[in-house]
């Protein structure tokens, strides 16, 4: 017995040793599903920790992770927020309202600015693609287009997956596994980069301190070495005048130099986001002589930075120049089975494929000319 209990102990403790604490942020346009995202996380997850300690903070616990999400409204009031919970996120989940096509062009610029914010570029992103279960949704291929995102992914060397879900609860199951492979990917991705992450969201502010008493110390220094040498001979003082203006100089360059390249480096963004905003027109994105196209199948897209990755795998190499063009017309691979049945759902798995399909056959029209995938090639643009 005591033998037992020992070992249940020794393994409790080696669980919480390699248990990681992750912080996500939902956000979205309002009434895009992030709170039912949550509802359906918590349904979902078979997870022993539920904190009800703040209305907007829910705890998860899914393979090795501790899993903080934070649920932030979408209203303009509460965008205001958003920025405060930037840094100390490992990575975000982005819900679409895929069926409210009007506020598509709003979505793109939100989804913009975030991505550039200097606090989330480089960080894994998670877009879910929700609502897919009413008639007129958008499909993830429609939505990548629409947004610029594989254009995004590379400018803002953050990995991307999007994800087509519906996240309300009288749904079967099997149309909601894509919320849990969805967070799984995000916490792989994570995972594989935990220690850059979590330092990088101490990294300003501890550097901020850092820098400002390291000025401060050196200003406080100078003065006192002038004082010291007060009463040296002129020759000495000249000498010292002389230094101390052509550091002054010197300085005042560096700084110009700084402000330069900061005003480069803030035009360049600004023309990078200008011309991620451009609106593309959507009609023909979505009509085709008259048809309305609409693909059976429905699927995840993934982005990384270097290597074509395997579903849940993540690359090593961010940074890297180019992305993998998963959108493509190969790439729609219709004999993909469909995600396994619920019972693996929680099980730690990577299955093979990159893209996975997510039957809404009972939801979509057909395509009557069997041209439902041409629409989807992003290689063309
Ligand atoms: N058909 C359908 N409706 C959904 C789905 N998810 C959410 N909704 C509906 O969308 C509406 C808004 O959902 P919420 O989860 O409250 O939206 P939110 O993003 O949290 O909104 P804010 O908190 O205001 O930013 C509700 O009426 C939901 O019933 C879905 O997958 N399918
Ligand atoms: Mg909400």
């Amino acid at each position: 017995m005591f033998r037992l209990l020992t070992a249940c102990w020794s393994r409790q403790k080696a669980t919480e040793g390699k248990q990681r604490n992750v912080t996500i942020i939902v956000i979205g346009l309002d009434n895009s599903g992030k709170s039912h995202l949550v509802a359906a996380f918590q349904r979902l997850i078979p997870s022993k920790m539920h904190s009800e300690m703040r209305p907007t903070q829910t705890t998860l616990l899914l393979d090795d992770y501790q899993v903080s999400v934070y649920d932030l409204t979408g209203d303009l009031k509460g965008r205001e927020k958003w920025p405060n919970y930037y840094a100390e996120a490992h990575g975000l989940v982005f819900v679409v309202d895929s069926s409210d096509i009007a506020r598509i062009q709003e979505v793109k610029i939100i989804l913009t600015r975030l991505m550039f914010d200097k606090r989330v570029s480089g960080k894994p992103i998670l877009i879910l693609a929700n609502k897919q279960d009413k008639k007129d949704a958008l499909l993830p291929c429609d939505i990548i287009e629409y947004l610029l995102l594989e254009r995004l992914v590379n400018e803002t060397k953050s990995m991307c997956r999007v994800e087509p879900c519906s996240t309300i609860r009288n749904l079967p199951k099997r149309h909601q596994q894509p919320i849990v492979i969805g967070l799984r990917w995000l916490l792989a991705a994570i995972g594989d980069r935990y220690d850059e992450l979590c330092t990088r969201h101490q990294t300003p502010s501890m550097s901020n301190i850092s820098s400002s008493k390291n000025i401060r110390g050196c200003g406080e220094r100078c003065s006192s070495d002038s004082l010291s040498t007060r009463g040296v001979g002129v020759v000495r003082n000249n000498h010292r005048q002389h230094f101390e203006k052509r550091q002054h100089l010197e300085h005042r360059q560096h700084v110009e130099q700084r402000h330069f390249e900061k005003r480069q480096h803030f035009e360049s963004r600004q023309h990078l986001i200008q011309r991620s905003l451009d609106a593309r027109p959507l009609k023909p994105i979505l009509q085709k002589d008259g048809f309305r196209i609409r693909p059976k199948k429905n699927m995840s897209v993934t982005f990384a930075l270097d290597v074509i990755m395997e579903e849940g795998e993540c690359s090593r190499k961010i940074g890297a120049p180019n992305i993998s063009k998963p959108c493509n017309s190969q790439c729609y691979d219709t004999k993909t089975p469909a995600p396994s049945a619920d019972a693996n759902l929680f099980k730690a798995r990577r299955p093979k494929k990159r893209i996975e399909t997510w039957d809404t056959e009972e939801m979509f029209l057909e395509d009557p000319r069997g041209e439902a995938f041409r629409s989807c090639d992003l290689t063309d643009y």
